[in-house]
């Protein structure tokens, strides 16, 4: 802009020489001039030429813009003194669980649907994801020797369109809403000095008080829930670089929830351990445990061989209570104690914690607990055990030793990193520790585990797992090839638990779905009774089959599959094999029960001398 001939327009001005000659729509031409160089040339040669005063045109769009600019300023901040006094709103982060689930119902909204700027987000991380495919699709993504082809697959999963950043208005209940999203810079807290950006929800409406937006989010969290209602979630620690710093969980996905009767296990086994967690989860135990002085916790260990149901069990019994499965990994190297001390003081009020294979956590020795160890070995050494053998002493400092190499190597002694015994004992019941979560710790070795961490209080129940039974063999069998399982899951058979039935006759539902009877507590516990597929299986039946076949996709009556069930576990000897092996060998004969019934003896010899010869390649697969 040409400052020094707007300086002279205004100065002719001043002088009231020209300004007074002009109207609103005739602005002086010399100060179009500074806003537009050459413009008395331009405006001189379209009136010579045309006849047409150009500078009426030029007067009217300045003047509108001057309007239009001073009525957006005004809008603008009059909108912002509305909001400020007349709009209530509830802002949710990016790192709160609440934000996906309003990510979801918006974009399932009319607002989502109608408006001409959106975000596109394709699923393809989860397979259980909210983006259906209509199963006609499957078939269509085989070729024509029938083989699949993902890619052809996955082009027909629709992308999730949701709102983008920006204000987006819409009306819920007969109310006005606004959803605002943006980013803003992360700032650094005392946990993590790692910037990034974190995106922002914020959600408004027309009045004084936040209620109808809680009771919003309220509606929206329970529409989420309804909709995982058959899923469990499961989440991990968040990773450092995430910005949220450590000690924050990440949602990693979503399965459906695990059947409980998919899980082969002795009834009795079964239904004490689900009977002993609904005890402790029922809304009055706090009370009772409060009332008491006793810290409410629970811990259970699982214990067995590899393969052999505990993080089944853990998963379909987060199902059956619909809890979340937050699993830790105490190899995680970068994982310190005061990460694992937040972890837990960021659990929700109930929730499964599975540790896994607990003995392979290659736990480091601290001053603490070797102090702890050394003084529960006198313990032991006095009672006449002995706890730790030489090898295992060895072990741990060879343990010790890596970690402090390891340590060494990623930035010196002080990087603090691992989890040490007593570091892990604080976390699992430290003053701050989280109440009412349900801890779950597998093992395959019991017997390595240190006597501190499984004393009661922290292991209220040991679970142990064996190697498939022959009432297991049969249930695996039946339940690989029964039709039943192709079958939608029904809302209370998925707990794998049939109602006990009440006074009158009939099983009444109660709300989580268990009958009740008073227990000495005064709190109810459910009476179950178990409903597992191999219930009636246990008679002996009478070989009945034509072992002649060819076909895939043999389909049998139940009657002639509890046969061949029946002589198929006969065929594998008790406590040899790990059902996850059993279930291994069937599901390469996943739609031929009569093929594998065939050939169930060839594989058990070959694996037998393979274990003999400790071989790891099985010639029969
Ligand atoms: N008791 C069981 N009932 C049904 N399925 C089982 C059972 N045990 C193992 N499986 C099957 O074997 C596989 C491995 O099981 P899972 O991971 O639960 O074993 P695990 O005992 O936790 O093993 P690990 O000690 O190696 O972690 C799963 O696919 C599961 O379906």
């Amino acid at each position: 802009m040409d400052f020094s001939k707007l300086q002279r327009a205004f100065k002719s001005g001043e002088n009231g020489t020209q300004i007074q000659t002009s109207n609103l729509t005739n602005l002086p031409s010399n100060i179009l001039e500074a806003f537009i160089p050459g413009y008395s040339l331009i405006s001189k040669v379209i009136l010579d030429t045309f006849g047409f005063d150009v500078g009426i045109v030029v007067s009217v769009g300045l003047i509108a813009f001057a309007l239009l600019t001073s009525i957006t300023f005004l809008w603008s901040k009059a909108s912002r003194l509305f909001q400020k006094y007349c709009m209530s709103s509830v802002f949710v982060d990016d790192g709160d669980d609440l934000f996906d689930g309003i990510i979801q119902w918006i974009a399932e909204q009319r607002m989502a649907k109608v408006s001409r700027s959106v975000k596109a987000v394709t699923r393809l991380g989860t397979i259980y994801g909210d983006n259906k495919v209509d199963e006609s699709d499957d078939e269509e993504a085989l070729d024509a020797n029938g083989i699949f082809n993902f890619g052809k697959w996955a082009a027909k999963l629709p992308p999730r369109y949701e709102p983008y950043f920006g204000s987006h208005r819409f009306w819920h209940a007969g109310r006005l809403y606004v959803f605002d999203r943006s980013k803003r810079e992360r700032q650094p807290s005392i946990w993590s000095s790692s910037r990034g950006d974190e995106e922002l929800i914020e959600l408004k409406c027309i009045g004084r008080s936040t209620k109808p937006i809680k009771a919003l989010l309220s509606y929206i969290k329970t529409w989420s829930l309804e909709k995982e209602k058959a899923m469990t979630v499961i989440r991990r620690p968040a990773g450092k670089d995430r910005g949220r710093g450590a000690g924050s969980w990440d949602r990693v996905s979503s399965r459906p929830s695990r059947p409980m009767d998919t899980v082969s296990l002795d009834p009795d086994q079964k239904r004490k351990v689900v009977e002993d967690i609904n005890e402790y989860l029922h809304p009055s135990s706090p009370r009772w445990y409060a009332t008491r002085g006793i810290p409410y916790r629970r811990g259970y260990l699982f214990h067995g061989p590899p393969g052999t149901g505990k993080t089944s069990l853990s998963f379909a019994l987060a199902g059956i209570f619909g809890l979340d499965i937050f699993c830790i990994s105490l190899l995680e190297p970068t994982l310190t104690e005061s990460d694992l001390n937040r972890l837990f003081n960021n659990l929700p009020r109930r929730c499964i914690v599975l540790l896994e294979d607990i003995d392979t956590a290659g736990l480091l020795r601290d001053e603490k607990s070797d102090k702890k160890d050394d003084a529960a070995d006198g313990d032991d050494r006095k009672r006449g055990g002995s706890k730790t053998s030489g090898q295992d002493f060895n072990m741990a400092e060879l343990t010790k030793a890596i970690k402090t190499a390891n340590r060494k190597d990623k930035g010196g002694d002080d990087a603090k990193q691992g989890v040490s015994l007593s570091g892990l004992l604080n976390a699992i019941d430290g003053v701050a520790t989280h109440e009412g979560r349900v801890l779950v710790m597998t093992t395959n070795r019991p017997e390595k585990l240190d006597n501190a961490l499984i004393r009661p209080g922290r292991v209220d129940m040991q679970v142990e797992f064996t190697l498939a039974t022959r009432d297991q063999i049969r249930d695996i069998f039946i339940r690989m090839y029964s039709n039943e399982n192709d079958k939608p899951v029904k809302k209370q058979s998925r707990f794998g638990i049939t109602l006990a039935p009440t006074s009158n006759g009939t099983s009444k539902p109660s709300a989580n779905g268990l009958a009740k009877t008073p227990n000495t507590n005064g709190t109810t516990t459910p009476k179950l009774t178990n409903g597992f597929a191999n219930g009636d299986a246990k008679k002996p039946l009478t070989n009945g089959y034509t072992p002649s076949h060819s076909a895939m996709d043999q389909h049998l009556d139940a009657d002639l599959l509890r046969r061949l069930a029946d002589d198929f576990a006969r065929e594998i000897p008790e406590g040899t094999f790990s059902p996850a092996e059993i279930q291994g060998f069937l599901l390469t004969r996943k739609k031929e029960p009569l093929r594998a019934a065939e050939e169930v003896q060839e594989w058990r010899d070959a694996v037998v001398e393979a274990r003999e010869k400790k071989a790891k390649v099985v010639s029969v697969q």
